[in-house]
């Protein structure tokens, strides 16, 4: 029997609530989930402070707890949209439908010939990476935006204070 599986991109950085009811929901209607890790060379940086390998492990503690099947794949950038989703499907396991609400992702897997569907944002005030790493940096509330497993690996890591050591030359 043929496997269904759908491809879900983001920057992950980090991991949120956001995230995490979306592929929840992908789950229900697909066998597996292929999650790229958008973005993975980059790291140490205010608006990307964390490694695709601490990416993988955010992604991958989060989705145990819910025992959703998936894979977690580090995608690097390339300077050529043209060639991109030939590039990502030289990396990924085969999926037959994409998940995503940014226009350029949406529009380059259209393109492609690829069905991809638009779903709902969830909570979009709170879940986002940016209000995330804002709160980080203002010692406020962080926690509750991202799943428990995400604050266990941001703490095993030091991501605040990585956060706020990298912020400190380069406001963003
Ligand atoms: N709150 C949300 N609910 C549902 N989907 C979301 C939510 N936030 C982001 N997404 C989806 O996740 C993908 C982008 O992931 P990304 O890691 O860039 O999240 P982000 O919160 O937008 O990050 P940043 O604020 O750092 O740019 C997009 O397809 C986007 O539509
Ligand atoms: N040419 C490229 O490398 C290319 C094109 C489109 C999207 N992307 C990546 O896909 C990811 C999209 O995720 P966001 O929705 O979080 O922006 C980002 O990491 C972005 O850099 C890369």
């Amino acid at each position: 029997m043929h496997m269904r599986r759908a491809f879900y991109i983001g920057r992950f950085q980090p991991f949120h609530l956001g995230h995490y009811s979306l592929i929840k929901d992908i789950a229900r209607d697909v066998d597996e989930v292929v999650i790229g890790i958008g973005s993975a060379q980059k790291s140490h940086e205010p608006k990307n402070p964390f490694t695709a390998g601490e990416r993988v492990m955010m992604i991958k503690h989060a989705l145990e707890d819910a025992g959703i099947k998936h894979y977690a794949i580090p995608l690097e950038d390339l300077q050529r949209n043209a060639v991109w989703v030939s590039h990502i499907i030289s990396m990924t396991p085969p999926f037959d439908v994409v998940y995503s609400n940014n226009p350029l992702v949406v529009r380059l897997f259209k393109e492609s010939g690829i069905p991809v569907e638009q779903p709902p944002m969830y909570q979009r005030e709170g879940y986002s990476g940016s209000e995330i790493r804002k709160r980080m940096l203002r010692d406020e509330d962080w926690k509750s935006l991202v799943p428990e497993a995400v604050v266990d690996v941001i703490e095993e890591i030091d991501g605040v204070n990585r956060l706020k050591c990298v912020s400190k030359s380069d406001a963003d």
